[in-house]
């Protein structure tokens, strides 16, 4: 069982971007990464060869969700998530506190947990540090996140102080209900709202506990984008340097890039996923509606600078066919390239940090978008 660890290969010298390893006991993770998401044990429209021929080293999944349906008992017992999904890489499952307070019927919040209705059937369930911590180690994940709360925006100070301090203690109790020796990494999630001083003292509650790895949450709740980066450079300097950093449910490739500068590891968001299936495409100079009648008879690919699968045998047309008749094959295709479009971008920013000319590449990135 190789035990989780980070290595940091080479730090920018003009940026905080830096280039690293994530080592788990089911491979490698090159960073930065973007994870795609696939809530409920898949990618939605996705085969696992097609996330392979992509590039997708790591996938999240979603604790809420698995433990309402089907369940993580079932899970385990059918031999854990890899083997359910067929899918053999590295698992990050959220801890499920994000998508109560996003999906569930919110009952009550208490120092023992979080009391909620089940959006699917409406039954009660109380889900607390002990229980998250469980149901992530049963369905096997490879790195998994503290029970917490993400602070809607904008909240007064007061109630983010109280909830960042609950969700500090809620951090320690998923430590201390960890399974020995399973192998999987434990992430603590940082809170402390759009407040510097508030975010600077959950890190240094999270440090003192220790964790993996650290995510900065309660972020991509709203809050304008300058208002993100500021939070990323209050909160990023009191992170180690040799553990990686993660930001929840972001963002646009634009928010990436931002990111990478700012000295961030992972991100996760739906974004390229949802948006195919609302046929919306990314591409190296910016966004397009497949759905437009200007597409109805262009017989070039998506985007011509794109290498992947779908850039290389369909044409705009033919997506826009497939779109405006609802056919299953829109979602699958425009997913497939949307995917591969992020995961080409991470892998460009890594090959630029590694060549020290991640700026030249940040400044390309931005004049691809701007002479289209
Ligand atoms: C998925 C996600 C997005 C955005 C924010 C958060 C957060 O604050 N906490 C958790 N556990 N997950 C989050
Ligand atoms: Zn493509």
């Amino acid at each position: 069982m190789i035990p989780f660890s980070f290595d940091l290969l080479h730090q920018d010298t003009r940026t905080q971007a830096r280039r690293g390893r994530i080592h788990t006991s089911r491979g490698k993770i090159e960073t930065p990464i973007f994870m795609p998401v696939g809530t409920q044990a898949t990618v939605k429209g996705l085969l696992p060869e097609a996330l392979k021929e992509v590039g997708a080293q790591i996938i999240l999944a979603n604790t809420y969700h698995l433990f309402l349906r089907p369940g993580h008992q079932t899970v385990q017992d059918l031999g854990g998530l890899h083997r359910f999904m067929n899918w053999d890489r590295p698992i990050l499952t959220d801890s499920g506190g994000f998508q109560v307070f996003s999906l569930g019927q919110l009952r009550k919040i208490s120092e023992e947990g979080v009391l909620f209705q089940s959006h699917l059937d409406g039954s009660t369930h109380l889900l607390t540090p002990e229980l998250a911590t469980g149901v992530q180690e049963a369905l096997g994940a490879d790195i998994i996140m503290a029970f917490d709360e993400c602070i809607a925006y904008p909240s007064p100070r007061d109630y983010v102080q109280r909830s960042t301090d609950l969700s500090a203690r809620w951090a320690r109790r998923c430590k201390e209900a960890r399974r020995e020796g399973d192998g999987s990494a434990l992430f603590g999630i940082v809170q402390g709202g759009m407040f510097p001083d508030l975010r600077r003292k959950s890190c240094e509650d999270l440090l003192e506990i220790g964790f993996d790895g650290y995510a900065l949450g309660g972020l991509s709740v709203g809050e304008e984008a300058s208002v993100m980066y500021d939070v990323m450079e209050a909160t990023l300097p009191h992170l180690p340097h040799d553990h990686p950093r993660y930001v929840m449910g972001v963002g646009t490739p634009e928010n990436l890039i931002e990111g990478i500068s700012r000295g961030v590891d992972m991100f996760d968001c739906v974004m390229p996923t949802r948006n195919a299936r609302n046929g919306v495409l990314f591409t190296s100079f910016g966004r397009i509606s497949i759905k437009q009648a200007r597409y109805a008879r262009d017989e070039q690919p998506v985007d011509p600078a794109c290498g992947c699968y779908v850039c290389r045998n369909y044409s705009r047309a033919y997506l826009r066919h497939l779109y405006q008749s609802g056919e299953i094959l829109a979602s699958v295709l425009n997913t497939h390239h949307n995917i591969h479009y992020y995961l080409d971008l991470m892998a460009s920013a890594r090959s630029a940090i590694e060549a020290n000319s991640f700026v030249e590449f940040k400044r390309d990135f931005y004049h691809q978008r701007a002479t289209h």
